[in-house]
């Protein structure tokens, strides 16, 4: 580990400065693509105006024998695109794999002026954050970048969520951590085989009421991944650094998308992968305060004045406590209104209406 007095030290000459703190323009949803299919690419000028991050994915999801074509049309893409406010990340193969070098080499010497952030998979523990960030470093110096690139880390094996706070505190350049749920089940043994989401028979069950067992008992679908965002979360709040649930695989299934994205909402993360067109506006509206919530939040925050005391309103006890969770829906809002008018006029007939 550096010492804590090192921490914000460049690790090669010539590199920028790392970040103090990290910038946290909207991400509700990351959207994949794979820039080596060309009905994708064919997409990405257009989605670039829909989405907060669009991702080009080189790792799992794109074939072995199109990892470079990948890699190449990523460069390419980069180059010809104006992103606009839209930030461009990706995904590159993971540290053990044959391709993660030139993934790196390339990316960064080529289009490292345009990506705001690198999303490295599978990550077991703070030595893969030290590396990516010292090799990082000496490529930004080569490149003569004057801003640092972000990382970002799957949360996708068991040593990884072991050590999850060791990684989200490894290097200044820590954006974020998302859940990847599928090859955390893989590496935990889970007998899960799907990509995110529930399954039927991981449940609770009423008591019996009588001798027959199977009368009148409901049973509950439980959560599987609650442990692994809860403590994701935590990790990520205590480092000062973003949580994001990853993808749900079951593209036909919006209903329970929304349900998972929420539930991420609601325990803390700022947003999800988005795997089809689909699944863009389902993280929109997840991850954007609902205009009730808002009006609401904003009605607690005016009563409290200076946010301290105690007051009732529609026979709720609201204090310090409350007033500080309405703060962070109501910023969350106004940082999300300031680039989108049709949110900043729903949240504003919502607020309106309320104080009626
Ligand atoms: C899932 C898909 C393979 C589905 O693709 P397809 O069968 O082509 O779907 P559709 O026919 O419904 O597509 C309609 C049109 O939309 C385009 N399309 C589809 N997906 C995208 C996209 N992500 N971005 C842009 N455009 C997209 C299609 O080309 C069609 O176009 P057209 O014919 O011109 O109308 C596909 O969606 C897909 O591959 N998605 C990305 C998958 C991915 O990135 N997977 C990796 C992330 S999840 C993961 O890695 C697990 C994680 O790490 C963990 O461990 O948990
Ligand atoms: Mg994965």
């Amino acid at each position: 580990m550096r010492s804590p007095k090192d921490f914000f030290a460049p690790l090669a000459v010539g590199a920028p400065e790392p970040l103090r703190q990290i910038p946290v323009p909207p991400s509700r949803m990351i959207h994949f693509f794979d820039p080596s299919n060309e009905k994708m690419a064919a997409k990405v000028p257009d989605l670039a105006k829909k989405v907060d991050v669009l991702l080009g994915n080189l790792e799992d999801a794109v074939r072995a024998d199109r990892k470079e074509a990948a890699r190449n049309g990523l460069v390419a893409i980069a180059k010809a695109t104006d992103f606009g406010k839209t930030q461009l990340w990706t995904r590159v193969n993971s540290l053990d794999s044959p391709w993660v070098l030139d993934d790196l080499i390339t990316l960064v010497t080529e289009i490292g002026d345009k990506l705001d952030v690198i999303m490295v998979p599978k990550v077991e523990g703070a030595q893969d954050i030290h590396y990516v960030d010292r090799l990082l470093a000496q490529l930004e110096a080569r490149a003569g970048l004057t801003k640092p690139l972000l990382v970002h880390a799957i949360l996708e094996t068991a040593s990884g969520v072991v050590n999850v706070e060791e990684i989200a505190g490894a290097s200044p350049r820590m954006q974020g951590i998302s859940l990847g749920p599928a090859d955390l089940a893989a590496s935990r043994r889970m007998k899960t085989t799907r990509v995110g989401g529930g399954h039927p028979g991981y449940l609770v069950r009423t008591d019996p009421t009588g001798e027959d067992l199977n009368a009148g008992r409901t049973t509950y679908q439980q959560d599987l991944w609650h442990y692994t965002v809860a403590r994701m979360v935590d990790a990520c709040a205590a480092n000062g650094i973003l949580p994001y649930y990853g993808p749900f695989g079951d593209i036909r299934d919006v209903v329970a998308c929304e349900d998972q994205f929420r539930n991420a909402f609601l325990l803390g993360c700022v947003g999800a992968w988005s795997l089809h067109p689909v699944q863009i506006d389902i993280a929109k509206k997840v991850f954007s305060p609902a205009p009730e919530d808002v009006a609401w939040a904003r009605r607690v925050i005016a009563a409290m004045g200076d946010g301290t005391g105690a007051v009732m309103i529609d026979g709720k006890m609201q204090d310090d406590a409350s007033v500080k969770q309405c703060r962070v829906v109501a910023e969350l809002a106004d940082a999300l209104a300031a680039d989108d008018p049709e949110l900043a006029a729903a949240y504003d007939a919502a607020t309106k209406e309320a104080s009626a």
